[in-house]
């Protein structure tokens, strides 16, 4: 249903009217036929989609504002890109037992989609998908604090950088927008950018803000070496444990005395969860077989990788989004 105002650019009609508007004025700009508008707005307002304070009058609401922005791209993410995995979910665990699944290339994605493909495979063959997938990426977020704002990177990571330190290697960044971001909140800060990422998402990357970009498999060795900081955002969420130890031994024999790596994720708390965090956790069942974790669960899963947590930092409370900086464990 959110799809529908979406398409009909009827949430940017609502959003940009000064004023309450009548159902002819709203079917005249959206091209509907006014007796299916109005089941519609009826729709709409009951599920708090929009206000109406009177018979014929609608407004828009704070849902309304939200989905007429750049971010109600998440409709036609959900809706394109996402929809099948969704509905495969209880056909997908009935069928396998109700096993937590941790097999990217036999989820209910492949379920859905009913491909053998992994994911990230798929969607670089789907230009479509692709390009509403980046875009979420970017967005999901928009309008909540960024990690820098929390984090006090140009204390704890750029302290004393220069223009040939490697600052700042962004591992995973799809078209970059988090080094882009940094750059402008640190125009001062001296050091080298770099991000990295899959053949096809490097191709799509345009070149800006003193920003370098390389091709690089994280299944593999790390090869920019010595670098500051490690920045993994949204990365370890989008795999199983066994995946994320391989992702991160990777990045540690690159590391230096000086290096940390900061996993920029989710850290749920045992209890009380948002509600947003919960289902994004059920996003990356659908669509990777994998998940959002506890604070329990990355001590556990960065054990195993070799590494200690120095410390999290929380930056949003409706996703309990937080930076994860964690150095190799010392060798008594
Ligand atoms: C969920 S997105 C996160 C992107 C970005 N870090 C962010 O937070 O918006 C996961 C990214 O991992 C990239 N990726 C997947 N497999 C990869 C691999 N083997 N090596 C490097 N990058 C990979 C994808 O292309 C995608 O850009």
């Amino acid at each position: 249903m959110a799809r529908v105002g979406y398409d009909t650019k009827m949430w940017s009609v609502l959003a940009e009217s000064e004023g309450p508007l009548s159902l002819a004025q709203i079917a005249e700009k959206t091209n509907f036929d006014p007796l299916l508008l109005k089941r519609f707005l009826r729709y709409y307002q009951s599920f708090r989609m929009l206000s109406q304070p009177g018979d014929d009058a609608y407004v828009a609401n704070n849902v309304t504002k939200a989905l007429a922005g750049p971010d109600g791209v998440a409709v036609e993410y959900f809706t394109t890109v996402l929809q099948k995995p969704f509905e495969a979910v209880p056909r997908y665990l009935k069928s396998h037992n109700y096993d937590n699944p941790t097999n990217p290339s036999d989820s209910p994605w492949q379920e859905g989609y009913e491909t053998k493909l992994h994911p990230f495979a798929w969607l670089q063959s789907n230009a479509e998908h692709f390009e509403l997938f980046m875009q979420w990426v970017h967005l999901s977020r928009a309008g909540l604090p960024m990690w820098f704002d929390v984090f006090p990177f140009d204390q704890i990571v750029g302290k004393g950088s220069d223009k040939d330190t490697i600052l700042f290697v962004d591992v995973g960044s799809a078209l970059g927008h988090q080094s882009i971001a940094l750059r402008q909140r640190f125009p001062d800060l001296l050091g080298r950018i770099i991000i990295q990422d899959t053949a096809q998402v490097i191709g799509a990357v345009q070149p800006s803000h003193d920003i370098e970009s390389q091709i690089y498999d994280f299944f593999t060795p790390q090869p920019v070496r010595g670098a500051r900081a490690y920045y993994l955002r949204n990365i370890v969420h989008d795999w199983a444990d066994e995946q994320v130890v391989m992702i991160l031994k990777n990045q540690i024999t690159a590391m230096s005395e000086d290096s940390v790596i900061l996993l920029d994720d989710m850290v749920l708390p045992e209890k009380d969860s948002p509600w947003r965090a919960t289902q994004l956790d059920m996003t990356m069942l659908a669509a990777l077989a994998a998940m959002e974790r506890s604070e329990t669960q990355w001590h556990a899963l960065l054990e195993k990788a070799g590494l200690e947590i120095v410390k999290i930092w929380k930056y949003t409370e409706e996703c309990d989004d937080s930076i994860v900086v964690a150095k190799p464990k010392k060798v008594a």
